[in-house]
């Protein structure tokens, strides 16, 4: 049997080589120069001149961003009262890092295969997030396989209809499924509940929801946001350089689409979060590129983009692991320079995200002194991490919030999602409960029961 291609057989065009000094790019970042690709290259390999990572250069670099952080954001660490929603795994786009997705077909009626996943209808999410909102949450964050059910509106589903080849743009009727996503405008006006903040429709279901019409960006995300988007996560961001996309997402959208979708977003008014996820088949040039393509897009959009989320790959389940193209994911060195290299190179970009679904509790922590100053959200329910293989659970309580960027002398600030309203926590005034968004009553976020429930697990 032939060796199966691994990730030390890909010829990338884009080395992590330089004619720049470790040195003189970590005196640019500690000076605030804006920083160059070849500088963030130099600090994320801790110098291309020697082989592996130096640990006393990377702590240089740690304490850079660290002061970085001091002096953008001070001493505050922000996070939000969310939930995930997530309405669809049916997803036929393939990507070789995803354990999210399960096969479309497995969702039709009378399919052979039961199907491991999920589908929910806008009734179904009305009534998970009006649950979740009567408890305090005020953002709801909703991803989604791109299930070929699935059209923009009703005109939009029309045309998909009519189409004489459905098939060669993915679009398949709901009677063919058991449960019917509905409409992603429908879902919108389903989640909107009680002015909660909807932060959905990645620029990948951007381009799924106006495939087959020859509409733009700007008109999709136009009649998203009049059913109730609010905000647009930049996941399916991936690494944004196309020869790493051909090989991690072939089926997606390229580094062209994704910053089209991006920016009709902001065009229309929408705010945007922005992501990396690495620690897969990619460099650090590649890394270092998507950063300064994140940079400029923020320029663009004129500062839509309120945080940058870093997302380190999850690799246990996935195919990418499975057939041996890579090993496993980025190292906690790697981690921590990513982390202190987004906050030195985006100066533009006010919030750098510590994500503890991808970090955990004990090194989410430590980012904060990397760079980071935002600790995510409380989101309630988690799929794609734990499907992929990670092991860090589905929520946080503010009481966990509180507990836990005290014990590191910095200060808890609940945030709304575009980091307009903020409200700075006492921690000497329990109960620590939502103050922001529409049922702000500063009652606990988790019912008496599941308190309960999580005091027995923790004596186990
Ligand atoms: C699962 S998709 C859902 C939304 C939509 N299908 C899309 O691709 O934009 C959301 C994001 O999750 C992240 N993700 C998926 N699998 C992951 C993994 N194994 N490790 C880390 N992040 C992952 C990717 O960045 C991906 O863009
Ligand atoms: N980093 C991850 C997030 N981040 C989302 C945040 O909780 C929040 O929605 C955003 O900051 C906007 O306010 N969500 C995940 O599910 N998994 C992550 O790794
Ligand atoms: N990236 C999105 C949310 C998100 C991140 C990672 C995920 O696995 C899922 C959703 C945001 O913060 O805007
Ligand atoms: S990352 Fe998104 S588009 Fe890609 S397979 Fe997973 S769910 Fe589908």
């Amino acid at each position: 049997m032939e060796r199966p291609v691994t990730k030390d057989d890909l010829a990338f065009d884009h080395v992590p080589e330089t004619d720049q000094s470790f040195e003189n790019a970590l005196a640019k970042a500690n000076d605030g120069d804006r920083l160059t690709v070849d500088d963030a290259i130099e600090l994320l390999t801790t110098g291309t001149a020697t082989d592996g990572i130096d640990r006393r250069r990377k702590e240089l670099v740690l304490e850079a961003a660290d002061r970085r952080r001091a002096d953008v954001v001070g001493e505050e660490v922000t996070f939000v009262a969310n939930l995930n929603n997530n309405v669809t795994t049916a997803c036929n786009v393939g990507c070789l890092f995803c354990n999210f997705k399960d096969a479309a077909h497995t969702f039709e009626t009378g399919s052979e295969v039961d199907t491991a996943g999920f589908t929910k209808t806008p009734a179904d999410s009305r009534e998970i997030v009006s649950d979740a909102v009567s408890r305090g949450i005020y953002e709801v964050t909703s991803v989604s396989g791109l299930h070929p059910a699935f059209a923009l509106d009703d005109e939009h589903r029309e045309i998909l209809e009519s189409h004489s080849d459905p098939k060669a743009v993915n679009y398949i009727p709901p009677e063919r499924y058991e449960t019917s996503p509905g409409t992603y405008a429908e879902q919108m006006g389903a989640m909107s509940v009680d002015g909660v903040h909807v932060h959905s429709m990645t620029p990948e279901e951007g381009y799924h929801a106006r495939r087959g019409t020859d509409w733009s960006y700007e008109e999709v995300y136009g009649r998203l946001a009049d059913a109730g988007l609010d905000t647009v996560p930049g996941t399916a961001a991936e690494i944004l350089v196309d020869e790493v996309r051909d090989v991690i997402c072939p089926g997606k959208i390229d580094t062209g689409g994704w910053l089209e979708a991006m920016e009709a977003a902001a065009n229309v008014g929408l705010g945007l979060t922005a992501t990396i996820m690495y620690g897969h088949v990619e460099n650090e040039a590649h890394r270092a590129l998507h950063l300064k393509r994140i940079r400029d897009l923020q320029e663009r959009v004129d500062g839509a983009i309120t945080e940058f989320v870093p997302l380190s790959f999850v690799h246990q389940n996935t195919p990418l692991f499975e057939h041996d193209v890579v090993s496993g994911g980025a190292s906690t060195d790697e981690d921590e320079l990513l982390i202190a290299v987004s906050r030195l190179f985006l100066d533009n970009v006010d919030h750098v995200q510590s994500s503890w679904v991808k970090y955990g509790d004990e090194q989410g922590l430590k980012m904060l002194s990397c760079g980071a100053d935002d600790f995510m959200g409380t989101i309630l329910s988690e799929e794609i991490t734990k499907r992929a293989g990670g092991e860090y659970g589905e929520f946080r309580s503010f009481e966990d919030y509180v507990e836990m960027i005290t014990s590191i002398g910095r200060t808890p600030v609940e945030r709304s999602t575009d980091y307009d309203s903020q409200w700075v926590i006492d921690p000497d005034d329990p109960p620590f409960g939502p103050e922001l968004g529409p049922k702000a009553d500063g009652s606990p976020l988790l019912t008496r029961e599941e308190r309960s429930e999580r005091a027995v697990l923790a004596d186990d």
